[in-house]
């Protein structure tokens, strides 16, 4: 394992903000992603393990070896900046050199190791600009040949992509994942943007009021999330409550729902997860060939409702249908009219209440 936390908690001044009693491991060339709301504790997170304070209880490890008293210089951590803290008055090549040259690497094997590590981020061409004549995107990936020439022993990804328009982002997402696979180096990408986060991580933390709900590989997260707030927090999702009355019934405000309900005995009061991509418009051909003729097959919810809001995404359209005081929230790529959602029975989820 290269970095640990156990048991770390961190309680400021006054009493209110923290952490509490969060511990997890990085491996060797793993990328884990922390996220969770403004608030949340993701920056007293990355502080702790930077060295700029130090837990009050607990400890952390990176390499096997205990942080406590460890200054940050002295941690052995490559840390990338949503500012991208490059020096305006050096050169991309000595930006890059600057830590080999702070731990006296004598000046040809820094360069020669700068030019490397300025190739694998693809910006040969940049070594003799100013930072300050770079695009966004050129400066951060500057700063991430900065965070690994000297080989560290973990990254640290502090909103790297924050300060990119989103056409640059989904780019630089993939850049990232690759360099730091290529490095091998366990890394932890603390962001605010789920999907960042769900893209680019081998496992993903979410915190929330200081404390660490779920971790998890992204798509675990986002089937099996282990509470309403994990459920909210990562994509979008219809929660509704509910109690099982029988086997394979919850029944809600909008009547009985199928499901399965298997480890949930009678009488449990539940949460029903329902993504929007599972939500299948109710087309007005289907709906009325339907009530004329045969029924719809059993495995599927059907609701008849109104089409109370739709927003055209692109590739995709969410549209919300109203069923009593019950709003269903679907995607789709359909373009014609809609007058109801359906619901396979197996795409629902069920959580604790
Ligand atoms: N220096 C401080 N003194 C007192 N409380 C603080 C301090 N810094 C942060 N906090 C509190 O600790 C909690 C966690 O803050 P933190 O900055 O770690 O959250 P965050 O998840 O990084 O939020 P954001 O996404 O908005 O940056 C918050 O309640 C915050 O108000």
């Amino acid at each position: 394992m290269t970095i640990r936390f156990e048991n770390v908690s961190y309680r400021y001044a006054d009493g209110k903000g923290g952490l509490t009693e969060i511990s997890f491991d990085v491996k060797t060339g793993e990328l884990l992603a922390v996220i969770g709301p403004s608030g949340s504790g993701k920056s007293t997170l990355l502080k702790l393990l930077a060295g700029f304070m130090d837990p009050q209880r607990g400890h952390i490890e990176i390499a096997g070896r205990n942080m406590k008293g460890v200054a940050a210089r002295d941690r052995d951590l490559g840390i990338v900046f949503q500012s991208y803290a490059l020096f305006p008055h050096m050169t991309v090549l000595e930006n890059i050199a600057y830590p080999l040259r702070l731990r006296n690497i004598p000046r040809t094997d820094r360069i020669e190791r700068a030019k490397d590590a300025l190739h694998d981020v693809g910006l040969d061409h940049a070594a003799d600009r100013m930072p300050s004549t770079l695009s966004g995107g050129q400066q951060q990936r500057i700063a991430l040949a900065r965070a690994l020439v000297y080989e560290p022993k973990a990254l640290l990804l502090d909103e790297p992509l924050s300060a990119l328009d989103a056409s640059l982002r989904g780019e630089m997402r993939d850049l990232i994942t690759h360099i730091q696979r290529t490095a091998n180096i366990a890394t932890i990408l603390v962001t605010h943007d789920q999907e960042e986060a769900l893209s680019m991580a081998d496992r993903v933390a979410v915190i929330h009021e200081g404390q660490l709900l779920q971790l998890a590989a992204p798509r675990d997260l986002y089937d099996q999330p282990v509470n309403t707030t994990v459920a909210s927090f990562v994509g979008k999702a219809n929660l509704w409550q509910g109690k099982v009355v029988a086997a394979g019934v919850v029944t809600t405000r909008i009547g009985d729902i199928t499901c399965n309900t298997a480890d949930w005995p009678i009488g449990s009061e539940v949460t029903l997860l329902i993504r929007p991509e599972v939500v299948q418009p109710l087309k007005e051909a289907v709906v009325s060939e339907t009530a004329e003729n045969e029924p719809l097959r059993e495995s599927f919810n059907h609701f008849r409702g109104d089409l109370v809001r739709d927003r055209f995404l692109g590739a995709v359209r969410r549209y919300d249908i109203a069923v009593g005081d019950q709003i269903i929230t679907g995607e789709t790529a359909y373009r014609g009219t809609i007058s109801g959602a359906s619901i396979a029975s197996d795409a629902i989820r069920i959580l604790r209440a």
